[in-house]
């Protein structure tokens, strides 16, 4: 039998909670940096999104286990992993998809993607309507170098920097000169974008080879975007929301 509510206590649907083999990153690799872009407004849709109701970065075991041997050779050579998204719940994704069909809200075209057409984001695979973050094994990151300085607030009007313009100009980031900054919907952040030469094309590769030798496996359109395979849960797209709580208890 259901047991009394206590006076006063309003009655509150159990948000559904993630399965064991998901945990906090923290949990197993406290010195990987966290930007949680998707819990603040900083982000290419300007508000934070359905479902991320604190900044923490949740993963499958095996995924977070492989980004901390990753991290553990780039600390030898002088830089850190940072994580902008991890586990993303599919009510996230649908926010976004909600998004992409009002043409109207532009608020962060100016930084995000000055040259590409809102309506194209999804057909030029920028977003997914199924993404693989949803799945569990799934990151955006990029690598910061040692000693990891605090980025400084934006300047006045830096909101609308192009994410493509050097990186002095752009939204202030503490990681290194990728070309773009992170979630930078334009062809100038495929990841072998001919363009993109010298430092900026050597801090890419030294991510990607970081993670490849782990088993990750790049996105072409987005230097930032790695997935751990095999996959855990290649078919299922969860839902819980980005909170520890989801994880809570379960062992690192
Ligand atoms: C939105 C961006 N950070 C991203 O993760 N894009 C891929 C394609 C995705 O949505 O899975
Ligand atoms: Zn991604």
């Amino acid at each position: 039998t259901t047991p009394p509510l206590s006076a006063g206590a309003a009655a509150r649907p159990q948000e559904p909670r993630a399965p064991r083999e998901f945990v906090a990153l923290d949990s197993v690799d406290p010195t990987i940096r966290q930007e949680m872009r998707y819990v603040s407004a900083h982000n290419f849709v300007g508000e934070r999104i359905d479902g991320y109701r604190q900044p923490v970065c949740i993963l499958t075991r095996p995924a977070a286990e492989a980004l901390h041997r990753a991290q553990t050779r780039l600390l030898t050579q002088g830089y850190t992993l940072k994580v902008y998204d991890c586990y993303r719940p599919q009510r996230a994704v649908d926010h976004f998809v909600r998004w992409a069909k009002d043409l109207a809200d532009e608020r962060k075209k100016a930084e995000f993607y000055p040259r590409v057409d809102k309506s194209r984001l999804f057909e030029d695979g920028y977003i997914a309507a199924k993404s693989g973050h949803s799945r569990g094994g799934t990151m955006d990151l990029t690598i910061v170098p040692l000693p990891a300085l605090p980025a400084p607030p934006p300047g006045p009007g830096q909101e609308s920097v192009p994410c493509f313009a050097p990186q002095a100009q752009r939204y202030p980031d503490n990681s290194v000169d990728m070309g773009t900054g992170f979630d930078c919907f334009d062809t100038l952040s495929h990841t072998d974008d001919p363009r993109v030469q010298g430092a900026q094309r050597a801090n890419r590769q030294r991510l990607k080879s970081a993670l490849t030798a782990e088993g990750f496996v790049n996105l072409p359109e987005e230097w930032w975007h790695f997935t751990y395979k095999p996959e855990l849960f290649p078919d299922t797209y969860f839902d819980f929301p980005v909170s520890r709580r989801s994880v809570s208890g379960h062992r690192p």
